[in-house]
């Protein structure tokens, strides 16, 4: 049926220089709608100064005009001539909502062709499924392209996406979340986050890392944080999953603030993120599902959703391989990234924030990379990604964005737009550029083969600045490039109360649906128990490649050679003969208390940064991980001690009786059990491995020295420093009696017990929140 719409556009245009555009729509059923370019409007001329002679005298005409057409051709059109000077604005933001309230979605042709090469807008078409938002279709083509090509983006895309081996990601429904950023307007207030550094000239000062930041995004959007090193983008990531916490500013998800039945609602994947080296790809995927997912679902269930996630990943070929870390190879980098992003996949996260999924990987493995998180976010997920320098095919594949320089928001909507609103303000490409390479280069400030505001231009010329690149230095240019986007964006926000206005209704209507069991009480995916029994097993899995890696072996059984040679078959028929035996024993306990304390201090410095990552999603608790680290550990304690004793004891000939023997390995065993505990606890204290060793050794020796070994007659004053540990040994020795008292094993097993409750306690205090 042919179009009954009747739409008018009106350009109106005020005293300061900023144009609205006001769309009205009539008979919204049944309407075919167009929007194609119909007439001209010369929105720059500008006298750019370039190093290059031939560009010294370059004269932009920007033509770009769009004519809305109904059934029969019908338009109105915006015609807007303006010298940049003066800052023509375009309200995009408006006029784009205009156009939506304007559409019949169901049926409107929308077209939407951009060529910026020689300054020329054209809209042309694309055609608009029923759900999609006009500005989907509204979606500018990359206007210039790496390759130079204008128009729609490369079916490469497509060919790239369809020749690899993956499927698009099907998961399960969960709470959508809407997550609303905040700026200093009436509904919110602005975001700011600032460290406290210390400097030579001050000794403290305050750095603000993020400053004023706004921005939405809703499920089934893919919104990526752009900006160059340095610019905020891990912070604002950071701020915006919770994970730091804010100066001032709101952040809500679905209208309500940060709490901790969120946590579990929230996927992140670290820019380097941590995952254990020795378990296998399947191995990692499967455990995670477990510890985290309701009870509701068995384990098999569980398991075959990790093997379905290493299907749609396109694991498979990899799944039996180890993930490998800086000593060990693994899988590769693409690999890890996806391992990386399956494992949040697994938990079924509203929420998905990635800290530069593709950093250091190739330009089509990045872009599948960003295709998963699209399919990802196709299931209703709300994915928010941080993005260092896109290829152009990658920036057109971004919903929203938000571009950051120096902390501040240099723009912030849709990334289709990003290059009309840039344009508006006067700052253009001159040459073909990827969309990113452009902006970053203005978030620098760097205005080469830019078009230069003749307002800044101004600024510039008046302070006596060249616009020409400065390599990494800020520079006066910089700064007043800073200052002016700055400024600029600002204006745009302000005019956009009729866009918030629009979308505020929107929210609210589906968070009052939404949010029916929104505020229910944390949950832990499984019950302690099965916490302890999955941490066991993972425990086990991990560390038995570490306990028995030949150089530990090595170690260990070179040692017992040595010794077992130097005593060869000992005895204690004399007492120089005696005080040799003496020393085998002390050697022995000495060997069994340095070895585990000094590998315990590592283990949780170590495994903080996966302890704080797990912690931060509430995946078990922390006793079940304490307790589960240290049974997961014993049977492992024990294999290279009794190979040591076995070879030694023979070697050197102590007593020949079962009994001498067990208690000898019993007493090893305990003594091991407690210098573990011991390091554990020194560990868990500094979370520091230098301060930790250094306490260590120290403590170490004052044990060693007080075991009456080196000396007998210690002055009354400091006989509490004497250990009881030196008199455990004469059990051992042919003839000698058996003189292990209650006192001894009690306080052996308060050192085993109570050690590990202080690392317990000292994990507690530590900010596992970070
Ligand atoms: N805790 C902190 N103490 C001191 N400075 C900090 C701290 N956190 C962030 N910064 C500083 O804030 C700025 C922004 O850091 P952030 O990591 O967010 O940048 P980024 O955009 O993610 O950079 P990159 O792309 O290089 O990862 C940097 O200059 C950084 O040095």
């Amino acid at each position: 049926m042919e179009a009954k719409r009747e739409l008018k556009l009106d350009c109106l245009e005020d005293l300061d220089g900023r144009s609205k555009a006001a769309l009205t729509a009539k008979n919204r059923e049944n309407t075919n709608t167009v929007l194609r370019p119909a007439r001209t409007w010369n929105s720059s001329s500008l006298t750019q100064r370039g190093d290059n002679k031939n560009q010294a005298e370059t004269s932009i005409q920007k033509t770009s005009s769009f004519c809305v057409k109904t059934g029969s051709p019908r338009a109105n059109s915006i015609r807007k001539t303006k010298s940049l000077s003066a800052q023509f604005l375009v309200n995009i933001d408006e006029l784009i909502n205009n156009v939506t309230g304007a559409f019949d979605e169901s049926d409107t042709l929308f077209s939407t062709t951009v060529s910026n090469e020689m300054g020329l807008f054209l809209l042309t078409g694309s055609s608009l499924r029923p759900s999609d938002e006009i500005s989907d279709v509204m979606r500018l083509q990359n206007p210039c392209h790496e390759d130079g090509k204008m128009g729609k983006s490369s079916p490469i895309d497509e060919e790239d996406l369809n020749s690899c081996s993956w499927r698009k990601i099907h998961i399960g429904p969960t709470l959508p979340i809407y997550l609303n950023g905040s700026y200093c307007t009436t509904y919110f207030e602005d975001i700011k986050c600032k460290v406290t550094v210390k400097g030579k000239k001050h000794p403290i000062a305050e750095k603000s890392v993020v400053d004023g930041v706004t921005g939405s995004v809703s499920p089934g959007e893919v919104l990526a944080l752009m900006g160059p090193s340095g610019g905020g983008k891990t912070t604002l990531l950071n701020l915006l999953s919770g994970r730091v916490k804010l100066n001032s500013g709101t952040i809500t998800y679905n209208q309500q603030p940060y709490n901790k039945s969120l946590k579990q609602r929230i996927g992140f994947v670290l820019q380097d993120d941590i995952v254990f080296p020795h378990l296998t790809v399947k191995e990692a995927l499967t455990y995670r599902p477990l510890l985290c997912l309701p009870n509701t679902s068995t384990q098999e269930q569980q398991k075959d959703r990790a093997t379905h996630v290493i299907t749609e990943l396109g694991l498979e070929r990899c799944e039996d391989t180890i993930i490998g870390g800086p000593f060990v190879k693994g899988i590769s980098g693409s690999e890890r990234k996806r391992l990386c992003i399956g494992n949040e996949i697994l938990i079924n996260p509203s929420l998905l924030f990635l800290d530069e999924p593709t950093s250091s990987l190739d330009s089509t493995t990045a872009l599948r990379i960003v295709q998963v998180l699209h399919s990802i976010a196709e299931a209703g997920k709300t994915v928010v990604t941080t993005i260092h320098q896109p290829s152009s095919r990658l920036f057109n594949k971004f919903d929203k964005l938000i571009l950051l320089g120096k902390g501040s928001s240099l723009y912030s909507g849709k990334a289709s737009e990003a290059m009309v609103y840039f344009s508006s303000i006067g700052c253009s490409p001159l040459i073909a550029m990827n969309p990113a390479e452009f902006l970053i280069d203005l978030a620098n400030g760097n205005m080469k083969d830019k078009s230069v505001p003749s307002e800044l231009e101004d600024k510039l010329l008046a302070g006596n600045q060249k616009v020409e690149a400065r390599d990494g230095r800020p520079s006066p240019v910089d700064v007043q490039v800073h200052e002016y986007l700055l400024r600029a964006y600002e204006a745009r926000v302000t005019n956009m109360e009729e866009t918030k206005k629009l979308l505020k209704p929107t929210l609210m209507v589906k968070v009052e649906t939404e949010m029916q069991g929104w505020s229910i009480p944390r949950e832990w995916g499984s019950t302690w128990c099965e916490q302890f029994s999955i941490l066991c097993r993972r425990g086990l899995k991990e560390r038995r490649h570490e306990y028995l890696s030949t150089v530990r072996v090595t170690q260990v059984i070179s040692t017992a050679i040595i010794v077992g040679l130097l005593w060869w078959h000992s005895d204690a028929s004399t007492p120089k003969r005696l005080q040799d035996q003496k020393g085998l024993l002390f050697f022995i306990s000495v060997f069994w208390a340095f070895f585990p304390i000094l590998t315990a201090i590592f283990t949780f410095p170590q495994e903080r940064a996966m302890l704080v990552k797990e912690s931060a999603v509430d995946m078990y608790r922390l006793s079940a991980y304490m307790i589960a680290r240290n049974i997961s550990d014993l049977p492992l304690d024990l294999v290279l001690p009794t190979l040591f004793l076995l070879m030694v004891y023979f070697m050197t000939g102590l007593k020949l009786s079962f009994t001498a023997f067990s208690l000898s390995l019993l007493t090893v065993f305990l003594s091991i059990v407690a210098s573990q505990g011991l390091g554990l606890a020194i560990g868990a204290s500094f979370m520091d491995v230098k301060k930790a060793t250094t306490l260590a050794s120290i403590i170490v020796m004052m044990f060693m020295l007080s075991g009456r070994f080196f000396i007998q007659n210690v002055p009354s004053f400091m006989s509490w420093v004497r250990s009881r540990l030196g008199s455990c040994e004469s059990f051992l020795i042919k003839g000698w009696r058996f003189d292990w008292s209650g006192i001894d094993l009690g306080a052996i097993l308060v050192m085993i017990i109570g050690y590990r409750i202080l690392a317990y306690l000292f994990l507690r205090r530590m900010k596992l929140r970070q």
